[in-house]
């Protein structure tokens, strides 16, 4: 039976990346805004470039206090950027999808996302992977470490320096192994699953850009920084 015990240095990392995560959280409001009204598909659109556009500020300023980041290549540092915002955006909403809510307000907060305007073929894989996210039950150590390690992906497009990226990954993917045996003892296998989630979003970049200009509405409107992060327009 491994004695799995966190060291001083890892405890100290992950304070690191759970602080600047409470630091730089979405404010949950969009879940309220939604539950509030029904929208149009133009005002859900422009909700969702709002939200998006802000959520890829906090984003840089999560990023810029993990331990290292700011030491690497400056050109990597916007590769990983760039190659993570969608993800990243995704895993947020699927952590603020997943939240403990009053009786029957996800069921609205389904319905409402169902008819913002998304066209239905992408409902199915965002659906699943909310609910594979809301199945883990993840502490907010493990969703900060979660979004570090998405972000801190060696090979996205561009990334010249892997290496120096890796080694920035591996003691966040330490932390979380050993977080994840001392959180769910029964579950041996909880780690795993945890980053079998971190494929199933990878699918979900393939899909993000043909969700928005499919948008069931026309001329669609992109944030400057949205056509940069989305391959879009
Ligand atoms: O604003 C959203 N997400 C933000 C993004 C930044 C971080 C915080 C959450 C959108 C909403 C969906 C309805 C229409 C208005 O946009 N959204 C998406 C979503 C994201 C990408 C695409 Cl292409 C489609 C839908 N899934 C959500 C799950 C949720 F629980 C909630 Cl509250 C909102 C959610």
């Amino acid at each position: 039976k491994e004695k799995v015990e966190i060291t001083k240095a890892q405890r100290a990392l992950m304070k690191v990346i759970v602080d600047a995560y409470n630091r730089h959280k979405i404010p949950q409001d969009v879940a309220k805004k939604l539950l509030q009204d029904q929208y149009s598909a133009e005002e859900n659109f422009l909700l969702l470039t709002e939200m998006a556009t802000s959520q890829v500020q906090v984003l840089v300023e999560f990023t810029k206090n993990i331990p290292g980041f700011l030491s690497l290549n400056h050109e990597d540092q916007i590769a990983l950027l760039k190659g993570s915002a969608v993800e990243a955006m995704f895993l947020r909403s699927a952590q603020v999808f997943s939240q403990k809510m009053p009786n029957g307000h996800t069921e609205v907060l389904e319905e409402r996302i169902r008819k913002s305007g998304i066209s239905e073929e992408f409902m199915t894989p965002m659906f699943n992977f909310y609910k594979s996210i809301g199945e883990l039950h993840m502490i907010e150590e493990e969703q900060a470490l979660l979004t570090a390690i998405t972000i801190l992906t060696p090979d996205r497009p561009f990334v010249k320096d892997q290496q120096a990226v890796e080694r920035l990954q591996e003691p966040m993917l330490e932390v979380l192994r050993k977080l994840c045996v001392l959180q769910h003892p029964q579950e041996p296998q909880y780690f795993a699953r945890l980053l079998g989630r971190l494929t199933e979003l990878r699918t979900l970049n393939h899909y993000h850009a043909e969700m928005l200009t499919s948008w069931r509405m026309n001329d669609h409107k992109f944030t400057p920084l949205l056509c940069e992060i989305w391959d879009v327009q």
